[in-house]
């Protein structure tokens, strides 16, 4: 079993490149197998989810070469359209196979995908917005069977902004018959990369970081090249090390106004933070200030996936903050491992109550989902004496060279397999 050891004490400073975005560069591999070429992507964060999606692209026969950061899917020759119960529990992302395969040959045969353990995480979006267009669904046991004979653009209207339900739409409406209006779509930049994606393909989408997308159906696609946009989470994790341990760090290769919502928090707490072209700089104050208040919600509003960094750094801030989930009603399980660390954090369902302490205490935590699990070793990196994380593998799924970076940039870190 693989874990981290953290000796905390080290302030996280240096400068650090961020890779491509997980959430943009897992649904554009499954959009690939749209164009029926070749595509090529690079600035592929080398993470395990992208592992698992080529292990999944390749049992449908999908031909993949991979360099330094780069990937090649020629999806010419289609053998499958099944996706196995084993490969769909991975990861969450193996549900954009979903609208990926119904628009390239009209079928899918899924399970319920897998991901980290952050709330109930159902699919009916995904599987209504696919009806609309046409696609007949069976659910039997695990087996959820979908077919289209003819897939037709529709109106089709979310009754909530869900990332993945808008990108499964997008994916099977491109080569649909006629128009789709897509409304109350998700916003997130990672949706307007596959936007970009597709059509550098040949799709014609248009609106995607707006409320309603609008898509004209084509009857096929060709091959493209594609750069996977920064990743903001990775580059907000790293960013809040720095501000959680003293230090002083400079973040290259970002998109800035993917943060904005992040940097004010940051302000916020006392952090001098500053914004230079492609890079972001900060420097952490001596004693972090606490938050009135951090609120998740669908971008551009804060973003879930940085609110386990952000309440793991206010344990130790001035004061008492307040920090509220609305997006996924488990996301605060990680909470019980930084209590052991001596944390004083009140749960009352959807709300955090964090009141500074003095000091956290090292221990033996586990993860069990990936924000979560990178917050405790950022907790760890704030306590006094030694932290052992478990469970390094979900840490692992969407963090490229986690350990390895943080060791770059400071950390006592090492990783073991006992
Ligand atoms: C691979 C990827 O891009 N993952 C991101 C994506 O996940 P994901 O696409 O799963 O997140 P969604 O936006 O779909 O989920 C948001 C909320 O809607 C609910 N819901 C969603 C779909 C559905 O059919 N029914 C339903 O009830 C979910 O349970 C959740 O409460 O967006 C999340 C919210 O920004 C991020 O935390 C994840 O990192
Ligand atoms: C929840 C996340 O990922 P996934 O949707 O892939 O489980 C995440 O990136 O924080």
């Amino acid at each position: 079993m693989e874990s981290y050891h953290i000796r905390g004490g080290n302030k996280i400073s240096g400068e650090y490149s961020v890779k491509g975005a997980k959430n943009a560069a897992l649904p554009i591999l499954a959009a690939t197998i749209l164009s029926g070429a070749e595509c090529q992507l690079s600035n592929i964060p080398q993470i395990t989810d992208v592992c698992s999606m080529k292990k999944i692209l390749n049992e449908l026969g999908c031909k993949i070469d991979t360099g330094d950061e780069t990937i090649t899917v020629d999806s010419r020759e289609l053998v499958a359209d099944t996706i196995s119960l084993k490969r769909m529990r991975e990861m969450r992302s193996s549900v954009f196979l979903l609208g990926a395969l119904l628009g390239r040959c009209g079928s899918a045969v899924i399970s319920q995908p897998g991901g980290c353990n952050i709330g109930s995480r159902p699919i009916d979006l995904h599987l209504y917005a696919l009806r609309k267009l046409g696609v007949e669904i069976t659910e039997e046991d695990d087996v959820i069977t979908c077919k289209a004979n003819k897939l037709r653009g529709a109106v089709i209207d979310l009754s909530f902004p869900s990332v993945g339900a808008t990108e499964n739409a997008i994916m099977a409406a491109v080569t649909a018959e006629g128009h789709t209006e897509l409304n109350n779509c998700a916003m997130e930049p990672e949706i307007c990369d596959l936007q970009d994606f597709l059509n550098s393909c040949g799709a014609d989408i248009n609106g995607a970081g707006t409320k309603t997308i609008h898509i004209n159906g084509c009857s096929s696609l060709h091959g493209g090249n594609h750069r996977i946009i920064p990743d903001r989470i990775e580059c907000g994790t790293y960013l809040v090390a720095a501000a959680a341990t003293g230090g002083e760090i400079t973040i290259n290769n970002v998109k800035s106004q993917h943060l904005k919502s992040i940097l004010e928090k940051l302000i916020e707490t006392g952090c001098e933070v500053g914004v230079k072209r492609d890079k972001i700089y900060l420097k952490a104050c001596s004693k972090l200030n606490a938050l009135d208040r951090i609120i998740t919600g669908p971008y551009p509003e804060f973003p879930t996936d940085l609110q386990s960094p952000f309440l793991t750094m206010l344990t130790l801030a001035e004061g008492k903050s307040y920090v509220e989930e609305t997006i996924f009603e488990n996301r605060f399980a990680f909470t019980n491992e930084l209590r052991k660390m001596g944390a004083d954090i009140q749960v009352e369902n959807n709300r955090a109550f964090v009141t500074g302490v003095g000091t956290l205490q090292g221990c033996r935590v586990a993860a069990t989902d990936l924000r979560g699990g990178a917050s405790l070793a950022i907790a760890g990196l704030m306590a006094q004496g030694e932290t052992i994380i478990e469970g390094v593998e979900h840490i692992e799924r969407g963090y490229a060279d986690f350990s390895q970076t943080l060791k770059s940039l400071g950390a006592d870190i090492r990783k073991t397999n006992d």
